[in-house]
């Protein structure tokens, strides 16, 4: 089994390997920085999910030894008044299949949420914010807001079970 990942952050990293060798004990891995094809900072549901999925079919387009591709992307959406970290990840299989899941979200406070209207990107305010360096490659925002019960790889975690989950069934489906 051959997986790439289509990002060079380390929590996302480590939440694809964790959980693909889980599943897949011998799988290859590879880290290919790719693009999303959407604003730094999403802003929507609609336009992360677009960044995972774009992220995962460019990984397939260029290599088709592998297995299937993963893309990871993290945003924020508003509503009701309430900003909210989002997440969503992609897993193009090398028959070109698409499967997306979404993950948890927590709410942002509102300053944060202010900074984040007027242009400025999570992964930096976070850092002023905690006053820590490369928060978005460890616990993250979605860490830092319940406490340190779910870090930011767990949540990529659980995505990752979604995705697995899909592409297992669907080759089950096949048999
Ligand atoms: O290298 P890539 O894969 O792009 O990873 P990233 O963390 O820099 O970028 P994302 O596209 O996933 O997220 C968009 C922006 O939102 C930030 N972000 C998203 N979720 C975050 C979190 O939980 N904690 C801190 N920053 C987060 C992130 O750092 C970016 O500035």
């Amino acid at each position: 089994m051959r997986i790439l990942i289509g990002t060079n952050n380390r929590a996302k990293t480590k939440a694809v390997i964790t959980i693909s060798t889980m599943y897949y004990p011998n799988a290859e891995f590879e880290n290919k920085d790719v693009p999303s094809l959407v604003s730094n900072q999403p802003m929507s549901d609609e336009e992360t999910r677009k960044g995972a999925i774009n992220r995962a079919k460019h990984l397939m387009l260029e290599n088709v030894d592998a297995d299937f591709g993963v893309g990871l992307e993290g945003g924020v959406k508003e509503i009701d008044g309430t900003m909210y970290v989002c997440n969503w990840g992609a897993l193009v299989t090398k028959e070109g299949k698409v499967f997306s899941a979404t993950g948890a979200g927590v709410p942002l406070p509102y300053e944060i949420a202010d900074q984040l209207k007027a242009g400025a990107e999570l992964g930096p305010v976070m850092d002023v914010y905690t006053n820590k360096n490369d928060i978005r490659h460890s616990e993250g925002a979605i860490g830092i807001f319940t406490n340190g019960l779910v870090s930011r790889s767990a949540m990529f975690e659980h995505i990752m079970l979604l995705l697995i989950g899909q592409y297992e069934l669907s080759k089950k489906l096949l048999d």
